[in-house]
């Protein structure tokens, strides 16, 4: 009785990028850790920002003083208070003990906290309009560069509050002669700038990060079968290793040949080639367990480490293999079908101090001996 083989998993398509309001991903396209990455990226800059905003607030005292002398009196405490804060944020933004999620949240408080300092000045100053439009400008600038490494909600509620906060300042005291409109006039339009390129920049990010993602999948993963590569392999054996002598457990390695490859690829062309090779992973990953760490090692050859397994199960494992593949068939284009066979070296080590390089030796001198037994059959390595 003939098998088809089973289709192999095809190189993963990047996930496609599902456009949600205002044509950003929608949050559950992005991955869990795209947050933190976020924060993580722009926390230098984000960090800097907050320092040079803190003693450029600071320093502006001195311009207070310029336009209204007896005014700057009773805002130089503000001036050290937004000052302070800044310098807080910053040097809070880098203690090892702040999550990245209450540094997030103690960012966007703390620029709301910023504005209210702010807009206090402005109102204990006698410096009219023209003092509130620049001052305004700067806050919402200042709050464009301190707040990059939050979630573009985030960002905008920050520049929206940031526009309310004199409104509301000015709700809450009745006894503020507070020009609304004149300041609606400078704020919002201010504020929609803000969003404006807060959204693109936001947009650039997530492209970016997309395009690492891609390309880190694509640096660990081998084109052609969808395997992982010998590089991404290597990166995990040694974790899984290290894992597995932890838990006193045992590991195997079978390095696993196709027989007479190259007469498929002379006799049947590249292109049937490459179709036993999907199919040989196919089946390979079928027989394996999903954490197991398996690779293409290269040309018509495979790697596959498993943890918690003594000889004599890996020897199992192995022969499964063996025969599955034999057993299967891959049809041709054109009708018929070709069979193949594989040889397989097996090495296995006990929870000892092993190394990766001595099992991927054993298990090559095992497979050599399989191969030259004959091949199609499963050789266990002895030491
Ligand atoms: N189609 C295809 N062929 C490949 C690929 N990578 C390597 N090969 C071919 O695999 C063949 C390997 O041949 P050999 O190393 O002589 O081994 P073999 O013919 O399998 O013989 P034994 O291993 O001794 O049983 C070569 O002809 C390579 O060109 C690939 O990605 N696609």
């Amino acid at each position: 009785m003939s098998h088809h083989l089973p289709t192999a998993t095809p190189p993963e398509a990047p996930p496609p990028s599902i456009a949600g309001p205002l044509g950003l991903p929608a949050p559950q396209a992005l991955p869990n850790g795209f947050l933190d990455a976020k924060f993580h990226d722009r926390r230098r800059y984000s960090q800097r920002m907050w320092q040079l905003s803190g003693l450029f607030a600071t320093g502006m005292w001195v311009w207070d003083y310029v336009i209204d002398a007896s005014g700057a009196q009773h805002t130089i405490g503000l001036r050290i208070g937004m000052g302070l804060l800044a310098l807080a944020v910053a040097w809070s933004m880098a203690h090892p003990a702040m999550s990245p999620r209450n540094a997030r949240l103690m960012i966007f408080a703390a620029a709301f906290m910023f504005d209210v300092l702010f807009f206090d000045i402005l109102l204990r100053l006698n410096g009219g309009f023209i003092y509130g439009i620049g001052g305004y400008m700067y806050f919402q600038m200042a709050g464009f560069l301190v707040l990059q490494g939050l979630s573009f909600p985030l960002i905008m509620s920050a520049h929206i509050l940031f526009s309310l906060g004199p409104h509301l300042q000015a709700l809450l005291n009745p006894q503020l002669a507070f020009p609304h409109l004149l300041y609606a006039v400078q704020i919002w339009p201010a504020t929609g700038l803000a969003i404006a390129a807060q959204y693109a920049l936001y947009r650039e990010y997530v492209h970016g990060y997309q395009l690492r993602l891609q390309l880190a999948e694509m640096a660990m993963q081998d084109p052609l079968t969808g395997a992982m590569n010998r590089r991404a392999f290597r990166d995990g054996a040694t974790g899984l290793i290290a894992n597995a002598q932890r838990q006193r457990q045992g590991v195997a390695l079978l390095m696993m040949d196709a027989d007479f490859f190259k007469r498929i690829n002379d006799e049947h062309g590249h292109a049937m080639g490459d179709a036993v090779l999907r199919q040989l992973t196919a089946i390979m990953q079928d027989v394996l367990r999903r954490n197991d760490l398996f690779c293409r090692w290269g040309g018509e050859e495979f790697v596959a480490l498993l943890q918690g397994m003594a000889a004599e199960d890996a020897l199992e494992v192995a022969e499964r293999i063996r025969q599955r593949v034999q057993q299967a068939e891959v049809p041709l284009p054109q009708g018929g079908s070709v069979r193949i066979t594989v040889s397989i070296g097996v090495a296995a080590a006990k929870a000892d101090d092993t190394e990766l390089e001595q099992l991927i030796y054993a298990a090559d001198t095992a497979l050599y001996r399989a191969k030259f037994a004959g091949r199609n059959q499963v050789s266990l390595s002895v030491n």
